[in-house]
Protein backbone atom coordinates (compact mmCIF):
# COMPACT_ATOMS: atom_id res chain seq x y z
CA UNK A 1 0.00 0.00 0.00
CA UNK A 2 1.27 3.72 -0.88
CA UNK A 3 1.39 5.69 2.04
CA UNK A 4 1.60 9.44 0.86
CA UNK A 5 4.44 10.43 3.73
CA UNK A 6 6.79 7.45 2.65
CA UNK A 7 10.58 8.66 2.28
CA UNK A 8 13.40 7.39 0.92
CA UNK A 9 17.00 7.30 2.68
CA UNK A 10 17.55 10.85 0.85
CA UNK A 11 14.51 12.32 1.67
CA UNK A 12 14.71 11.78 5.52
CA UNK A 13 18.50 12.65 5.31
CA UNK A 14 17.49 16.05 3.52
CA UNK A 15 14.84 16.80 5.65
CA UNK A 16 16.67 16.72 8.87
CA UNK A 17 19.07 19.44 8.13
CA UNK A 18 16.75 21.87 6.14
CA UNK A 19 17.26 25.24 7.84
CA UNK A 20 14.84 27.39 5.40
CA UNK A 21 12.89 25.38 2.51
CA UNK A 22 13.62 26.01 -1.06
CA UNK A 23 11.00 28.16 -2.74
CA UNK A 24 10.41 29.28 -6.54
CA UNK A 25 13.20 31.61 -6.11
CA UNK A 26 15.59 30.60 -3.64
CA UNK A 27 17.33 27.26 -2.56
CA UNK A 28 16.86 25.80 0.44
CA UNK A 29 19.27 26.51 3.42
CA UNK A 30 21.24 23.21 4.47
CA UNK A 31 23.00 22.74 7.20
CA UNK A 32 26.15 20.85 7.73
CA UNK A 33 27.75 18.40 9.90
CA UNK A 34 31.01 17.65 8.70
CA UNK A 35 32.67 20.32 6.21
CA UNK A 36 36.46 18.08 5.39
CA UNK A 37 38.92 20.76 3.81
CA UNK A 38 41.85 19.64 1.72
CA UNK A 39 45.25 22.01 1.03
CA UNK A 40 44.11 22.57 -2.76
CA UNK A 41 40.00 24.11 -2.74
CA UNK A 42 40.90 26.04 1.15
CA UNK A 43 43.30 28.82 0.26
CA UNK A 44 40.82 30.78 -1.39
CA UNK A 45 38.47 30.65 1.31
CA UNK A 46 40.33 31.15 4.02
CA UNK A 47 41.31 34.30 2.29
CA UNK A 48 37.74 35.67 1.81
CA UNK A 49 37.70 35.10 5.77
CA UNK A 50 40.51 37.24 6.68
CA UNK A 51 39.74 40.05 4.69
CA UNK A 52 36.44 39.64 6.08
CA UNK A 53 37.10 39.46 9.45
CA UNK A 54 35.42 36.56 9.55
CA UNK A 55 36.01 33.03 11.99
CA UNK A 56 34.55 29.57 11.24
CA UNK A 57 31.11 29.13 12.64
CA UNK A 58 31.61 25.55 13.88
CA UNK A 59 35.46 24.92 13.67
CA UNK A 60 34.56 21.62 15.65
CA UNK A 61 32.66 20.55 12.60
CA UNK A 62 35.66 20.90 10.23
CA UNK A 63 38.34 18.35 9.83
CA UNK A 64 41.52 18.97 7.97
CA UNK A 65 43.89 16.45 5.85
CA UNK A 66 46.35 17.12 3.28
CA UNK A 67 46.43 14.60 0.13
CA UNK A 68 46.73 16.39 -3.40
CA UNK A 69 49.73 17.74 -3.08
CA UNK A 70 51.47 15.61 -0.90
CA UNK A 71 54.51 13.46 -1.62
CA UNK A 72 54.58 9.73 -1.15
CA UNK A 73 58.06 9.30 -0.99
CA UNK A 74 59.21 9.83 2.77
CA UNK A 75 60.07 13.39 3.15
CA UNK A 76 62.14 14.66 6.82
CA UNK A 77 60.15 18.00 7.15
CA UNK A 78 58.08 20.57 5.25
CA UNK A 79 60.73 22.15 3.53
CA UNK A 80 61.83 18.66 1.98
CA UNK A 81 58.23 19.12 -0.19
CA UNK A 82 59.73 21.80 -2.02
CA UNK A 83 62.40 19.10 -3.39
CA UNK A 84 58.80 17.26 -5.07
CA UNK A 85 56.69 19.65 -6.61
CA UNK A 86 57.27 24.10 -6.21
CA UNK A 87 53.34 24.73 -6.22
CA UNK A 88 52.63 21.54 -3.60
CA UNK A 89 55.21 22.82 -0.78
CA UNK A 90 53.07 26.12 -1.08
CA UNK A 91 50.11 24.57 -0.91
CA UNK A 92 51.15 22.17 2.01
CA UNK A 93 52.72 24.88 3.83
CA UNK A 94 49.87 27.44 3.51
CA UNK A 95 47.10 24.73 4.86
CA UNK A 96 49.55 24.32 7.72
CA UNK A 97 49.23 28.24 8.36
CA UNK A 98 45.63 28.38 7.58
CA UNK A 99 44.78 25.95 10.13
CA UNK A 100 46.56 27.14 12.76
CA UNK A 101 45.65 30.60 12.47
CA UNK A 102 41.79 29.41 12.38
CA UNK A 103 42.27 27.20 15.30
CA UNK A 104 41.04 24.10 12.96
CA UNK A 105 42.28 19.92 13.11
CA UNK A 106 44.68 18.94 10.66
CA UNK A 107 46.17 15.70 10.02
CA UNK A 108 49.45 17.18 9.04
CA UNK A 109 52.74 15.69 8.24
CA UNK A 110 53.18 13.94 11.87
CA UNK A 111 49.55 12.65 12.00
CA UNK A 112 49.16 8.89 11.80
CA UNK A 113 45.65 9.88 10.39
CA UNK A 114 47.04 11.81 7.05
CA UNK A 115 45.32 10.68 4.05
CA UNK A 116 42.80 10.92 1.55
CA UNK A 117 39.88 13.32 2.55
CA UNK A 118 37.65 10.50 2.05
CA UNK A 119 39.75 7.70 3.48
CA UNK A 120 40.23 9.43 6.65
CA UNK A 121 36.60 10.51 7.68
CA UNK A 122 35.32 7.60 7.37
CA UNK A 123 38.50 5.46 9.27
CA UNK A 124 37.95 8.31 11.73
CA UNK A 125 34.17 7.55 12.40
CA UNK A 126 33.33 11.21 11.87
CA UNK A 127 31.56 9.55 8.42
CA UNK A 128 28.03 8.36 10.19
CA UNK A 129 25.07 8.07 8.98
CA UNK A 130 22.35 10.60 8.22
CA UNK A 131 24.83 13.19 8.50
CA UNK A 132 25.29 16.07 5.63
CA UNK A 133 28.77 15.90 4.93
CA UNK A 134 30.52 18.52 2.19
CA UNK A 135 33.72 19.19 0.95
CA UNK A 136 35.72 21.01 -1.57
CA UNK A 137 35.98 17.97 -3.67
CA UNK A 138 33.82 16.38 -6.19
CA UNK A 139 34.85 12.15 -4.86
CA UNK A 140 32.95 13.58 -1.63
CA UNK A 141 30.05 11.19 -2.58
CA UNK A 142 32.48 8.38 -1.16
CA UNK A 143 31.19 9.47 2.43
CA UNK A 144 27.31 8.36 1.18
CA UNK A 145 28.67 4.59 1.88
CA UNK A 146 27.15 5.41 5.00
CA UNK A 147 23.76 6.54 4.10
CA UNK A 148 25.38 9.94 4.68
CA UNK A 149 24.33 12.87 2.24
CA UNK A 150 27.66 13.83 0.96
CA UNK A 151 28.28 15.92 -2.08
CA UNK A 152 31.29 18.11 -3.21
CA UNK A 153 31.22 21.74 -2.89
CA UNK A 154 32.63 24.58 -4.80
CA UNK A 155 35.67 26.83 -3.91
CA UNK A 156 33.29 30.17 -2.75
CA UNK A 157 31.02 27.34 -1.05
CA UNK A 158 33.78 26.01 1.11
CA UNK A 159 33.92 29.84 2.20
CA UNK A 160 30.04 29.94 2.89
CA UNK A 161 30.06 26.60 4.17
CA UNK A 162 32.97 28.07 7.36
CA UNK A 163 31.62 31.23 7.87
CA UNK A 164 28.00 29.72 8.63
CA UNK A 165 27.60 26.15 8.61
CA UNK A 166 25.34 26.60 6.05
CA UNK A 167 24.94 26.05 2.43
CA UNK A 168 22.23 27.48 -0.31
CA UNK A 169 20.83 23.91 -2.21
CA UNK A 170 18.32 22.70 -5.08
CA UNK A 171 17.11 19.22 -3.99
CA UNK A 172 17.65 16.78 -6.39
CA UNK A 173 15.89 14.28 -7.85
CA UNK A 174 16.21 10.58 -6.52
CA UNK A 175 17.34 7.77 -9.09
CA UNK A 176 17.29 3.94 -7.46
CA UNK A 177 20.18 1.32 -8.86
CA UNK A 178 18.54 -2.28 -7.89
CA UNK A 179 21.89 -4.24 -7.99
CA UNK A 180 21.15 -8.39 -8.25
CA UNK A 181 22.91 -11.46 -8.06
CA UNK A 182 26.05 -12.37 -6.81
CA UNK A 183 29.52 -11.80 -7.92
CA UNK A 184 31.63 -14.07 -9.60
CA UNK A 185 35.08 -14.34 -8.17
CA UNK A 186 37.40 -11.88 -9.49
CA UNK A 187 34.79 -9.62 -9.90
CA UNK A 188 34.80 -6.56 -7.00
CA UNK A 189 32.89 -3.48 -6.16
CA UNK A 190 35.33 -1.52 -8.60
CA UNK A 191 34.01 -3.77 -11.44
CA UNK A 192 30.35 -3.56 -10.63
CA UNK A 193 30.69 0.26 -10.77
CA UNK A 194 31.82 0.47 -13.95
CA UNK A 195 29.51 -1.64 -15.09
CA UNK A 196 26.69 0.36 -14.17
CA UNK A 197 28.60 3.83 -15.35
CA UNK A 198 28.57 2.01 -19.11
CA UNK A 199 24.96 1.12 -18.96
CA UNK A 200 23.19 4.63 -17.62
CA UNK A 201 26.77 6.68 -19.43
CA UNK A 202 28.67 9.29 -17.44
CA UNK A 203 25.00 11.40 -17.10
CA UNK A 204 23.06 8.90 -16.46
CA UNK A 205 22.72 9.84 -12.89
CA UNK A 206 22.42 13.97 -13.90
CA UNK A 207 20.38 16.17 -11.37
CA UNK A 208 19.76 12.75 -8.91
CA UNK A 209 21.29 11.73 -6.00
CA UNK A 210 21.28 7.70 -6.50
CA UNK A 211 20.31 5.39 -3.79
CA UNK A 212 21.78 1.75 -4.42
CA UNK A 213 20.13 -0.96 -3.21
CA UNK A 214 19.88 -4.93 -3.83
CA UNK A 215 21.59 -8.09 -2.20
CA UNK A 216 24.27 -7.05 -4.72
CA UNK A 217 25.39 -3.77 -2.39
CA UNK A 218 23.58 -5.32 1.18
CA UNK A 219 26.63 -8.52 0.65
CA UNK A 220 29.00 -5.56 0.34
CA UNK A 221 31.57 -4.80 2.81
CA UNK A 222 32.10 -1.03 4.20
CA UNK A 223 35.20 -0.40 1.45
CA UNK A 224 33.13 -2.01 -1.37
CA UNK A 225 30.33 1.05 -0.64
CA UNK A 226 32.68 3.29 -0.83
CA UNK A 227 34.25 2.07 -4.05
CA UNK A 228 30.84 2.05 -5.40
CA UNK A 229 29.61 5.31 -4.01
CA UNK A 230 33.02 7.14 -4.75
CA UNK A 231 32.34 7.13 -8.52
CA UNK A 232 28.47 8.11 -8.27
CA UNK A 233 29.71 11.85 -9.47
CA UNK A 234 31.09 9.64 -12.57
CA UNK A 235 27.94 9.02 -13.52
CA UNK A 236 27.27 12.20 -13.13
CA UNK A 237 25.34 12.04 -9.59
CA UNK A 238 25.49 14.85 -7.56
CA UNK A 239 25.69 12.23 -4.50
CA UNK A 240 25.14 8.60 -4.23
CA UNK A 241 23.74 6.57 -1.24
CA UNK A 242 23.66 3.04 0.54
CA UNK A 243 20.90 2.72 3.74
CA UNK A 244 23.01 1.73 6.65
CA UNK A 245 23.09 -1.44 8.46
CA UNK A 246 24.56 -4.17 11.06
CA UNK A 247 27.63 -3.76 8.30
CA UNK A 248 27.91 0.17 8.58
CA UNK A 249 27.63 -0.01 12.23
CA UNK A 250 29.67 -2.78 13.17
CA UNK A 251 32.43 -0.65 10.91
CA UNK A 252 31.68 2.73 12.83
CA UNK A 253 31.68 0.91 16.43
CA UNK A 254 34.74 2.04 18.53
CA UNK A 255 36.02 4.38 16.42
CA UNK A 256 37.90 7.74 17.86
CA UNK A 257 35.10 9.88 16.19
CA UNK A 258 32.25 8.05 16.76
CA UNK A 259 29.43 7.68 19.12
CA UNK A 260 30.07 6.13 22.54
CA UNK A 261 28.41 4.21 25.27
CA UNK A 262 24.89 5.50 25.67
CA UNK A 263 25.28 7.94 22.82
CA UNK A 264 25.86 5.21 20.71
CA UNK A 265 22.93 3.32 21.43
CA UNK A 266 20.91 6.33 21.15
CA UNK A 267 22.80 7.02 17.42
CA UNK A 268 21.98 3.29 16.79
CA UNK A 269 18.29 3.95 17.55
CA UNK A 270 17.98 7.29 14.93
CA UNK A 271 20.43 5.45 12.04
CA UNK A 272 17.82 2.42 11.93
CA UNK A 273 14.90 4.81 10.96
CA UNK A 274 17.10 5.76 8.21
CA UNK A 275 16.26 3.07 5.29
CA UNK A 276 14.23 3.95 2.84
CA UNK A 277 10.28 3.17 3.72
CA UNK A 278 9.60 -0.04 1.74
CA UNK A 279 6.86 2.23 -0.31
CA UNK A 280 8.92 5.47 -1.35
CA UNK A 281 8.72 6.44 -4.45
CA UNK A 282 11.85 7.00 -6.45
CA UNK A 283 12.19 9.39 -9.45
CA UNK A 284 13.83 7.05 -11.51
CA UNK A 285 14.60 3.35 -11.20
CA UNK A 286 17.54 1.44 -12.90
CA UNK A 287 18.22 -2.54 -12.76
CA UNK A 288 21.70 -4.32 -12.88
CA UNK A 289 22.48 -7.94 -12.76
CA UNK A 290 25.44 -7.84 -11.45
CA UNK A 291 25.83 -12.09 -11.47
CA UNK A 292 26.77 -11.96 -14.76
CA UNK A 293 29.51 -9.50 -14.70
CA UNK A 294 33.34 -9.97 -15.45
CA UNK A 295 36.54 -8.02 -15.12
CA UNK A 296 35.47 -4.58 -16.36
CA UNK A 297 38.15 -2.11 -18.09
CA UNK A 298 37.69 1.31 -19.56
CA UNK A 299 39.35 1.82 -22.85
CA UNK A 300 38.26 5.66 -24.04
CA UNK A 301 38.71 8.99 -21.87
CA UNK A 302 35.97 8.94 -19.80
CA UNK A 303 34.50 5.81 -17.11
CA UNK A 304 31.35 5.18 -19.02
CA UNK A 305 33.92 3.44 -22.18
CA UNK A 306 34.14 0.75 -20.53
CA UNK A 307 34.02 -3.33 -21.66
CA UNK A 308 34.33 -6.63 -20.08
CA UNK A 309 38.59 -7.26 -20.08
CA UNK A 310 38.06 -9.91 -22.91
CA UNK A 311 35.56 -8.68 -24.76
CA UNK A 312 35.96 -6.65 -28.26
CA UNK A 313 36.46 -2.79 -27.83
CA UNK A 314 33.05 -1.53 -29.20
CA UNK A 315 33.15 0.06 -33.11
CA UNK A 316 31.30 3.33 -33.20
CA UNK A 317 31.89 6.01 -35.55
CA UNK A 318 30.77 9.65 -33.85
CA UNK A 319 33.80 12.17 -33.86
CA UNK A 320 34.51 11.68 -29.59
CA UNK A 321 34.29 8.04 -29.80
CA UNK A 322 36.96 7.66 -32.58
CA UNK A 323 38.55 10.41 -30.73
CA UNK A 324 39.03 8.99 -27.70
CA UNK A 325 40.14 6.02 -28.90
CA UNK A 326 42.89 7.35 -30.84
CA UNK A 327 44.37 9.40 -27.86
CA UNK A 328 43.83 6.07 -26.28
CA UNK A 329 45.97 4.25 -29.17
CA UNK A 330 43.68 1.74 -28.59
CA UNK A 331 41.99 -0.34 -31.58
CA UNK A 332 38.29 -1.25 -31.94
CA UNK A 333 37.33 -4.61 -32.74
CA UNK A 334 40.04 -6.17 -30.49
CA UNK A 335 39.94 -6.78 -26.72
CA UNK A 336 42.29 -4.63 -24.17
CA UNK A 337 44.58 -8.07 -23.15
CA UNK A 338 46.38 -6.97 -26.33
CA UNK A 339 47.36 -3.67 -24.98
CA UNK A 340 50.96 -3.11 -23.55
CA UNK A 341 51.67 -1.44 -20.28
CA UNK A 342 53.80 1.05 -18.77
CA UNK A 343 52.64 1.86 -15.58
CA UNK A 344 50.04 0.07 -12.30
CA UNK A 345 49.39 2.67 -9.83
CA UNK A 346 47.08 0.62 -7.14
CA UNK A 347 45.55 3.89 -5.00
CA UNK A 348 43.37 6.72 -4.68
CA UNK A 349 40.06 7.74 -2.79
CA UNK A 350 38.23 4.93 -5.12
CA UNK A 351 40.71 1.48 -4.62
CA UNK A 352 43.57 2.08 -1.69
CA UNK A 353 41.86 0.74 1.68
CA UNK A 354 43.21 -2.23 3.66
CA UNK A 355 41.12 -5.00 1.38
CA UNK A 356 41.93 -3.18 -1.90
CA UNK A 357 45.63 -3.39 -1.04
CA UNK A 358 44.97 -7.13 0.02
CA UNK A 359 43.22 -8.04 -3.26
CA UNK A 360 46.73 -6.75 -5.43
CA UNK A 361 48.39 -8.71 -3.13
CA UNK A 362 47.01 -11.56 -3.36
CA UNK A 363 47.44 -11.76 -7.19
CA UNK A 364 50.90 -10.73 -6.99
CA UNK A 365 52.32 -12.63 -3.83
CA UNK A 366 55.07 -14.83 -5.28
CA UNK A 367 55.18 -13.70 -8.54
CA UNK A 368 57.01 -10.34 -10.13
CA UNK A 369 55.75 -7.47 -12.18
CA UNK A 370 56.74 -7.61 -15.63
CA UNK A 371 60.00 -6.20 -16.82
CA UNK A 372 59.54 -2.31 -18.17
CA UNK A 373 56.39 -2.25 -15.84
CA UNK A 374 56.87 0.42 -13.53
CA UNK A 375 54.13 -0.71 -10.60
CA UNK A 376 52.97 1.90 -7.69
CA UNK A 377 51.16 1.15 -4.66
CA UNK A 378 50.05 3.77 -2.80
CA UNK A 379 47.45 3.37 0.65
CA UNK A 380 44.47 5.77 1.08
CA UNK A 381 46.14 6.79 4.89
CA UNK A 382 49.32 6.25 6.74
CA UNK A 383 46.63 4.00 8.91
CA UNK A 384 46.14 1.93 6.24
CA UNK A 385 50.00 1.75 5.59
CA UNK A 386 50.87 0.84 9.04
CA UNK A 387 47.81 -2.09 9.24
CA UNK A 388 49.25 -2.91 6.24
CA UNK A 389 53.13 -3.10 7.09
CA UNK A 390 51.46 -4.74 9.84
CA UNK A 391 50.30 -7.99 7.70
CA UNK A 392 53.58 -7.93 5.54
CA UNK A 393 51.59 -6.13 2.22
CA UNK A 394 54.40 -4.23 1.59
CA UNK A 395 57.07 -7.22 1.41
CA UNK A 396 54.72 -8.52 -0.91
CA UNK A 397 54.79 -5.46 -3.18
CA UNK A 398 58.51 -5.14 -2.99
CA UNK A 399 59.05 -8.46 -3.94
CA UNK A 400 57.35 -8.37 -6.70
CA UNK A 401 59.18 -5.64 -7.93
CA UNK A 402 56.41 -2.80 -6.82
CA UNK A 403 57.22 0.70 -5.14
CA UNK A 404 55.64 0.84 -1.86
CA UNK A 405 54.35 4.87 -1.15
CA UNK A 406 53.41 7.15 1.72
CA UNK A 407 49.51 7.73 1.24
CA UNK A 408 47.98 10.36 -0.41
CA UNK A 409 46.27 11.15 -3.68
CA UNK A 410 49.38 10.99 -5.90
CA UNK A 411 49.38 9.26 -9.27
CA UNK A 412 45.37 9.42 -9.38
CA UNK A 413 45.97 12.97 -10.79
CA UNK A 414 49.17 13.85 -10.33
CA UNK A 415 49.93 16.85 -8.70
CA UNK A 416 52.52 16.22 -6.33
CA UNK A 417 54.84 15.24 -8.69
CA UNK A 418 53.64 11.42 -9.21
CA UNK A 419 53.04 11.33 -13.33
CA UNK A 420 52.73 8.93 -15.76
CA UNK A 421 55.08 9.94 -18.98
CA UNK A 422 53.40 11.04 -22.30
CA UNK A 423 52.12 8.45 -24.16
CA UNK A 424 52.45 5.61 -21.53
CA UNK A 425 49.65 3.76 -20.67
CA UNK A 426 48.59 3.09 -17.19
CA UNK A 427 46.15 0.78 -15.65
CA UNK A 428 44.83 2.90 -12.75
CA UNK A 429 42.52 1.45 -9.96
CA UNK A 430 41.04 5.39 -9.39
CA UNK A 431 38.49 6.79 -10.56
CA UNK A 432 39.02 8.97 -13.45
CA UNK A 433 40.38 8.26 -17.16
CA UNK A 434 40.06 12.18 -18.83
CA UNK A 435 42.93 12.95 -21.35
CA UNK A 436 46.04 13.64 -19.22
CA UNK A 437 44.45 13.13 -16.03
CA UNK A 438 47.44 11.54 -14.80
CA UNK A 439 50.13 13.32 -16.48
CA UNK A 440 50.57 15.18 -19.97
CA UNK A 441 49.33 12.72 -22.50
CA UNK A 442 48.97 9.93 -20.16
CA UNK A 443 46.22 7.14 -20.98
CA UNK A 444 44.29 5.89 -18.25
CA UNK A 445 42.49 2.65 -18.13
CA UNK A 446 40.64 2.42 -15.10
CA UNK A 447 40.03 -1.09 -13.10
CA UNK A 448 40.23 -2.76 -10.13
CA UNK A 449 43.13 -3.56 -8.33
CA UNK A 450 43.25 -7.19 -8.98
CA UNK A 451 43.04 -6.15 -12.66
CA UNK A 452 45.81 -3.48 -11.99
CA UNK A 453 47.79 -6.34 -10.53
CA UNK A 454 47.25 -9.04 -12.95
CA UNK A 455 48.43 -6.48 -15.84
CA UNK A 456 51.73 -5.41 -14.00
CA UNK A 457 52.06 -9.27 -14.28
CA UNK A 458 51.38 -10.05 -17.31
CA UNK A 459 53.03 -6.35 -18.70
CA UNK A 460 49.03 -6.08 -20.76
CA UNK A 461 45.97 -5.36 -19.30
CA UNK A 462 45.10 -8.51 -18.11
CA UNK A 463 41.99 -10.53 -16.55
CA UNK A 464 43.10 -11.40 -12.61
CA UNK A 465 40.60 -14.76 -12.53
CA UNK A 466 43.95 -16.88 -14.03
CA UNK A 467 45.88 -15.55 -10.89
CA UNK A 468 43.21 -16.23 -8.21
C1 LIG B 1 41.49 18.79 -6.60
C2 LIG B 1 40.04 18.51 -6.47
C3 LIG B 1 39.28 19.78 -6.57
C4 LIG B 1 39.54 17.45 -7.46
C5 LIG B 1 38.05 17.13 -7.28
O1 LIG B 1 37.22 17.93 -6.95
O2 LIG B 1 37.66 16.03 -7.51
C6 LIG B 1 40.33 16.17 -7.33
O3 LIG B 1 40.18 15.57 -6.09
C7 LIG B 1 39.95 15.21 -8.43
O4 LIG B 1 39.75 14.04 -8.16
O5 LIG B 1 39.93 15.64 -9.59
S1 LIG C 1 42.42 10.27 -4.79
FE1 LIG C 1 42.02 11.17 -6.76
S2 LIG C 1 39.83 11.28 -6.94
FE2 LIG C 1 40.31 10.99 -4.79
S3 LIG C 1 40.35 13.00 -3.92
FE3 LIG C 1 42.44 12.49 -4.51
S4 LIG C 1 42.67 13.27 -6.59
FE4 LIG C 1 40.48 13.27 -6.15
Amino acid sequence: MRSSNARTLFEKVWADHIVRPETTDTPAILYIDLHLIHEVTTPQAFTLLRSQGLKLRRPDLTLGTMDHSTPTTPVGSLQDIAVVAEGAAQQVAQMEANCREFGLELHGFDSLHRGIVHVIGPELGATQPGKTIVCGDSHTSTHGAFGALAFGIGTTEVGHVMATQCLLQRKPKTLQIEVRGNLARGVTAKDVILAIIGQIGVDGGTGHVIEYRGNTISAMDMDQRMTVCNMSIEAGARAGMIAPDDTTFEFLHGRPRAPQGADWERALERWRCLPSDSDAQFDKTVTVDASALQPMVTFGTNPGMVVGVNEPVPNRSDAGFRKALEYMQIPAGKPLTESAVDVVFVGSCTNSRLSDLQQAADVLRGRHVAKGVRMLVVPGSQQIKADAEAIGLDEVFRAAGAEWRESGCSMCLGMNGDTVAPGHLSVSTSNRNFEGRQGKGARTVLASPMTAAASAIVGRVADPRPFL
